[in-house]
């Protein structure tokens, strides 16, 4: 008899194992503390709801230099820079990885972007521990992603309301009905349909229009990945959507207009 397999490691896994190890470099240099402390001086959080919940869709557009799924994307040698473009585009937020080994960002990049605009700014990365919100909200973030699927049972609601003690709001991503139902559970208020599954990085555009139906209507819906133009904003907009998140297909825009007019062809759809 052959004794069980254990379960293979997903894409996941590996990322998570990756941001753990730089997280332990990072907190022996910096105490929770000195995290602390600085909040006293960073700039108040920007509240990016009343913008999502206007009319017309909004967009969330994102600073990425690479990804697992794609490789490199763009060099992007200035964040700021590309920022501005979207905010000046009508971007409702500019989200910034700052997972360094897969995505190629920085907690650098975040605090370079939300000096350069007035719009709320998401820390995208891969968070499982209180130390990166207070991290995240230090460092000037407006918004933090939680992931359903990295934070199992009780852990989604502590990490949910210890993001918005600090003043965070959270972008709560999910991929199947049973993290839907749990995102709905802790009351998040924004949550996020990723298309892309992060333990296997297939993309299946079909998964929003399932799960946005069990999602109550007095919170904002936000379809992510996979998103390259205004039709597909107005697929997921007659599906439900009040926000779109788009990477891809913005930091690689070097067209006429460049990301600036590939924002605004992308915002303000209604249904
Ligand atoms: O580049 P795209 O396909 O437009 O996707 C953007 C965004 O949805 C994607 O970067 C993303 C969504 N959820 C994540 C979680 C971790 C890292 C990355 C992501």
């Amino acid at each position: 008899m052959s004794a069980p397999q254990a379960p293979q490691p997903t894409v996941l896994d590996g990322i998570v194992a990756g941001v753990l190890e730089d997280l332990a470099v990072r907190q022996a240099t910096i105490s929770e503390a000195d995290l602390r402390a600085a909040l006293a001086d960073v700039d108040p959080p920007r509240d990016p709801m009343p913008h999502f919940r206007g009319p017309g869709s909004s967009v969330i557009a994102e600073v990425k230099r690479k990804s697992p799924s794609k490789g490199e994307l763009a060099d992007i040698p200035d964040p700021a820079l590309l920022a501005s473009e979207y905010a000046a585009g009508g971007a409702g937020a500019i989200s910034v990885l700052t997972e360094q080994r897969r995505f190629g960002g920085s907690l650098d990049d975040l605090r370079a972007v939300r000096a350069a605009v007035d719009v709320p700014v998401l820390r995208k990365d891969f968070i499982v521990t209180e130390y990166q919100l207070l991290e995240a909200r230090a460092a000037g973030a407006d918004l933090a992603l939680l992931m359903a699927v990295s934070l199992p049972g009780a852990r989604l609601a502590q990490l949910h309301d210890y993001a918005r003690e600090l003043g965070l709001t959270v972008l709560l991503e999910v991929h199947d009905e049973d993290e839907t139902a749990r995102a709905v559970e802790v009351g998040a208020e924004l949550i996020g349909v990723n298309a892309r599954n992060l333990k296997t990085l297939e993309v299946d555009l079909d998964v929003f229009g399932r799960l946005a139906p069990l999602i109550p209507d007095d919170r904002v819906k936000v379809a992510e990945s996979g998103i390259f133009g205004p039709q597909d904003v107005e697929r997921f907009v007659g599906e439900g959507a009040r926000v779109v998140l788009v990477g891809e297909a913005l930091v690689r825009e070097s067209g006429s207009g460049g990301p600036r007019e590939a924002v605004r062809r992308m915002t303000g759809i209604t249904r």
